[in-house]
């Protein structure tokens, strides 16, 4: 079975602290948050809405409810499948149709209760909290604590008993994997997903100053990773803009262009900005383009607070007309399946039909940013996806099909930490099982591909 990720608490049976009824809980200082974690889990499961979105809007909330909002919904999310099906086995009748609030809120507090270090008896009664709260809900609340407190009864064997089904990974995804990894590397990928992902952060210098003042650890590829961080706009150095927040592998790929100091570079698919951030603190002079506003929005604020500069266009990628550019980076759009563990929500929206409809998206995308390229500039293509089509394929139709463009192949000597990521062709390719460093925690990264190509 998966370790939960509640790592101070076993799994015995009740431990004398559960309710006894529909109770108030011994604070109800805890109920902002789980009031922003059910709406925004709401969203994610019945409006659609990207984990990410959901929590654009803060609620007003202090940042430490907000982080632990966050990480209430990012588990009830990672953890989905289990969820469902231990809920399930509870209710004779199942959830109830007329009410699809009451599984949220039921989704929440079950979380809590089974992957968190939450006493049950906030997480209970907090949970009833909720329901009492809204009209939609405050009938079904008596069902609610009851299952509830069930399920703090009985945690061990209800989780025991869906333990090995791997119900938190769609079966199209695991399937898919196996193909690509094999059946090995399927289960560890599968495995560290279960887990919540620390921190890593991108500094501007003094990764090991950083890493003492977080309290983190500086990687082989000199991000600086952080456990348990609680809220990032709290800590040293945010606000200042001496570091942004990139997963390890994400900072990977910009990082592949070497030295672009003083050199155009266009960066096609830029928002959130993480990859932009590097760049301009590289001294590139970098085109930034999006074709979303809001996305750009928060790229521009990111840029102010680290106190960094780019051109930033609001455009197709596609279509664009500019350059042409020295070296180009072309993050492009992709199912993002190699970021499961840092946004759990995509693996239940996205479907098997994506993968072809994206890796037609990239493919023009390519083809239009050769073209912008000035002759023996460089292209890093990269993706954040685990998928070979939006990676591997794409790489090889495009070197089948152009004679202008050849592959400069990545070498171990040319940056630190890069060797366990090349491919025998020269590309990189991280798996989220990859880095194991003790502890899963501790372990992982972002699953990335990324290719660097030459126009002639
Ligand atoms: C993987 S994200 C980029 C992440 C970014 N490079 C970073 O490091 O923060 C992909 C981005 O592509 C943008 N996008 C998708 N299709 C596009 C297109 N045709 N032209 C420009 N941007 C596009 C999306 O809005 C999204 O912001």
């Amino acid at each position: 079975m998966k370790a939960p990720s509640r790592p101070n608490r076993p799994h015995g049976p009740a431990r004398g602290n559960g309710p006894r009824g529909p109770q108030r809980p011994a604070t109800s200082a805890g109920l902002p948050a789980r009031l922003l974690a059910a709406d925004a889990l709401d969203r994610i499961l019945r409006g659609n809405a990207s984990l990410e979105d959901a929590f654009i809007h803060d609620a007003g909330l202090e940042p430490r409810d907000r982080a632990l909002a966050f990480r209430i919904v990012a588990t009830a999310l990672r953890r989905l499948g289990t969820l469902r099906a231990v809920l399930t086995a509870l209710m004779e009748r199942g959830a109830p149709k007329s009410a699809p609030k009451v599984e949220t809120v039921l989704l929440v507090g079950a979380a809590q209760i089974l992957f968190m270090d939450v006493p049950d008896h906030a997480a209970v009664g907090l949970s009833v909290d909720i329901a009492r709260g809204d009209n939609s809900t405050a009938g079904f609340a008596g069902l609610i604590n009851a299952v509830l407190r069930r399920l703090a009864r009985e945690r061990e064997e209800r989780l025991a008993a869906f333990a090995t089904l791997g119900l938190d990974t769609p079966e199209w995804l695991r399937q898919r994997w196996t193909k690509a990894y094999g059946p090995e590397r399927a289960k560890a990928i599968t495995d560290i997903l279960s887990h919540e992902p620390a921190l890593d952060i991108t500094v501007k210098s003094d990764a090991a100053g950083w890493a003492e003042k977080l309290g983190g650890e500086v990687l082989p590829t000199g991000t600086v990773r952080v456990l348990q961080a609680g809220a990032v706009r709290a800590l040293p150095g945010y606000e200042d803009g001496e570091w942004w927040v990139q997963d390890a592998a994400a900072a990977l790929p910009a990082r592949l262009l070497g030295d672009v100091a003083g050199k155009s570079v266009a960066d096609l698919c830029a928002a959130p900005g993480g990859k932009t951030a590097q760049l301009a603190a590289a001294g590139a002079k970098v085109t930034a383009v999006d074709r979303s506003g809001p996305r750009l929005a928060r790229l521009s604020e990111n840029l102010a607070r680290l106190k960094l500069t780019a051109d930033v266009r609001e455009a197709d990628a596609a279509s664009l007309k500019a350059g042409p550019f020295d070296a180009i980076l072309l993050d492009a759009p992709c199912t993002a399946t190699g970021t499961l563990r840092r946004h759990p929500d995509i693996a239940w929206a996205k479907r098997p039909s994506d993968v072809a409809t994206l890796a037609a998206v990239q493919a023009g995308l390519i083809d239009h940013a050769l073209d912008l390229l000035k002759s023996g500039g460089l292209l890093v293509y990269a993706t954040c996806s685990l998928e070979p089509e939006e990676g591997e394929a794409q790489v090889a139709r495009v070197l089948a099909a152009r004679n202008d463009v050849e592959r400069v192949p990545l070498k171990p000597e040319e940056m630190e930490g890069l060797a366990p990521y090349i491919t025998p062709e020269g590309d990189l390719r991280t798996l989220p099982c990859d880095l194991v460093r003790g502890e899963p925690e501790r372990s992982g990264l972002d699953g990335f591909f990324a290719a660097r190509l030459r126009k002639r």
